[in-house]
């Protein structure tokens, strides 16, 4: 009654905790500042992403995941314990049971870190659930039912594509191609076409404010800002969402290449399923516009963004907090207590 049970989406990009009652309490990029002289983290989340690309020498914002991996456990750890702490505060006294998500394509000692890390933030017992089976419950996809669910999670350091029954996984696929990626095949073109450089957080909002998989109705225009690679000096220049378009091909082509090639992989009859339900997209890259129509065009398949996308997977591990009785055996069943 008196626990603070938590679920955790680990992501490359963002962490979301969600309490149990509560619902998603917390979102914070899933970045650290550190003092490269002493060691020392300086700050996390909102606070440490705002200084990317702008630190001074002996302060550097790290992103202690990336590719769908754990790039750096100790930071990895230090993140994670800050914010269990922000959201138990520092009385540890009823310590939480923890839900955690993480990507799928990390190692099995990876994932026991990961445990490891929680229980030494402070959580009483640590459970581990799949990405793309925390995505689908939280897009309300029913995947205790024995007929086949698709989904495609795309997020910043991973693409996770898995089509579900019975409450496993039937066929997964995942790819290190998400939102990151983008980014860069924008900085890659922005450089090539015009001799600019630009920066990891312009080219993520280039993205967003004209990014676009399929094209559009109303194209659209932006001005950027960066360092001119000819005289060195900054330079403002306006790029159109066409060659963003362009620019996002090639990354986009292995999102639906991974979608294919699970559907081939899927049995006939959870195929018939996928057809008559379609395809959820779930994850940041599904706010992407026009790439429900991209993976419509290529599949034949219908296609549907979930509601809230970046959202889904720490709803998924909170459904499973709320239910455990009905959905506990998603879970890895070696939970680890303490
Ligand atoms: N409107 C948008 N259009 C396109 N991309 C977006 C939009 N909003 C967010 N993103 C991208 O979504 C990505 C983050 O998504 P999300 O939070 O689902 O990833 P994550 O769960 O942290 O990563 P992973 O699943 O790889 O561990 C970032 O690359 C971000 O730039």
């Amino acid at each position: 009654m008196f626990s603070k049970d938590i679920g955790i989406d680990l992501g490359t990009a963002n962490t979301l905790v969600y309490l149990r009652g509560k619902g998603i309490i917390m979102r914070e990029p899933s970045v650290v500042a550190v003092d490269t002289k002493t060691d020392e983290v300086r700050s996390v989340g909102h606070e440490a992403k705002a200084v990317i690309g702008r630190t001074p020498g002996s302060i550097m914002a790290v992103r202690p995941l990336k590719d769908g991996v754990i790039a750096d456990f100790d930071i990895t750890a230090n993140m994670l314990a800050r914010f269990i702490k922000k959201v138990c505060g520092n009385s540890m006294f009823f310590r939480p049971r923890v839900v955690i998500c993480i990507p799928s394509g990390v190692t099995e000692v990876e994932r026991r870190a990961v445990k490891e890390a929680a229980l030494k933030a402070g959580a009483r017992q640590v459970s581990v659930i799949e990405e793309p089976m925390a995505a689908a419950i939280g897009a309300g996809l029913p995947i205790s039912e024995p007929s086949g669910s698709m989904v495609v999670d795309i997020g910043g350091g991973t693409s996770e594509v898995a089509v579900i029954s019975l409450g496993g996984i039937v066929a997964a696929r995942s790819v290190r191609v998400g939102g990151d990626e983008f980014d860069q095949a924008i900085i890659a073109y922005i450089k090539r076409k015009y001799n600019l450089l630009i920066g990891e957080r312009t080219a993520e909002q280039i993205k967003i404010e004209i990014g676009s998989a399929y094209e559009l109705e109303e194209e659209k225009e932006m001005e950027i800002k960066g360092r001119n690679l000819v005289d060195g000096l900054p330079k403002n220049i306006t790029v159109h969402s066409e060659e963003i378009r362009d620019a996002l091909a090639e990354s986009l082509q292995k999102v639906v290449d991974a979608i294919k090639e699970t559907l081939e992989r899927t049995p006939p009859e959870l195929s018939a399923d996928i057809i008559d339900h379609g395809i959820m997209l779930t994850g940041g890259g599904a706010l992407l516009r026009g790439l429900d129509e991209l993976v419509h065009r290529e599949t034949g398949i219908d296609v549907h963004v979930a509601e809230t996308p970046l959202d889904c997977v720490a709803a998924g591990t909170g459904a499973v907090l709320d239910h455990i009785d009905l959905l506990g055996d998603v879970l890895d069943d070696n939970s680890t207590h303490f």
